[in-house]
């Protein structure tokens, strides 16, 4: 895809996210990489109204080369990438089930969402709770570098979820069907609920890999 379909792309994605309520005033942020650098949405914009001529660009060097000033959280994406050779696109959100599984002290910090249905294996895998530091501060560069590549999404601790891709549209997603099934979790929260089996999940991962 070219750099000028993938803005737009970046923009509809990301007004469709805004719109369902997946994002609200200036939350989250939206990455995709491109031949000469990548794409990021610019600090303080609104998911549901970008200009795709103004999104951030910056070369592979981390410089900000075009468009507003990037979010603010450039280091966690860029450990994504860093850390994840096919890794295309990171969508961070502050999406309300998935933060508020974030906030929970009961949430298990190695399985944060359980594998309760085939369709969060196939698309999120585990997730791991990533510790908290403000927003912006590049230690979460340094938290999710410590993960070496093994988890595609993770919640950051009492702040909201990031998810990998190896596109845009596998980001986004799959950072909805994160938050469907965090929705799924809170629902079901006290209730005997059954996980999928060890041998049901390897039939998944090896009837449909990674998407
Ligand atoms: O929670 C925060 O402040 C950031 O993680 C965020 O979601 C928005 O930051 P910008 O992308 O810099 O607007
Ligand atoms: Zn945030």
């Amino acid at each position: 895809m070219n750099e000028t379909r993938l803005r737009e792309e970046m923009a509809e994605l990301s007004r469709s996210l805004f719109a369902r309520g997946f994002s609200v005033g200036s939350a989250g942020n939206i990455s995709a990489t491109v031949d000469d650098g990548l794409l990021i949405t610019p600090t303080n914009s609104c998911l549901g109204s970008l200009d795709p001529s103004r999104i951030s660009k910056l070369d592979r060097e981390g410089r900000h080369v075009d468009g507003e000033p990037p979010s603010k959280e450039i280091f966690l994406h860029r450990a994504f990438y860093e850390t994840q050779p096919a890794t295309r696109a990171v969508v961070h959100l502050h999406s309300t089930y998935a933060t508020a599984l974030s906030c929970l002290s009961d949430t298990d910090p190695n399985d944060c969402i359980p594998p309760i249905t085939p369709y969060v294996v196939m698309r999120v895998g585990e997730v791991r709770l990533v510790p908290y530091v403000r927003p912006g501060d590049a230690r979460a560069g340094d938290l999710i570098r410590a993960l070496e590549g093994r988890y595609k999404a993770v919640l950051l601790a009492n702040h909201g979820p990031v998810v990998a891709g190896k596109d845009l549209r596998s980001a986004v997603y799959a950072a909805e069907e994160l938050e469907e099934t965090a929705k799924l979790v809170v629902m079901l929260r006290g209730a005997p609920v059954r996980r999928l089996a060890p041998a049901q999940i390897d039939e998944l991962k090896r009837t449909f890999g990674s998407q």
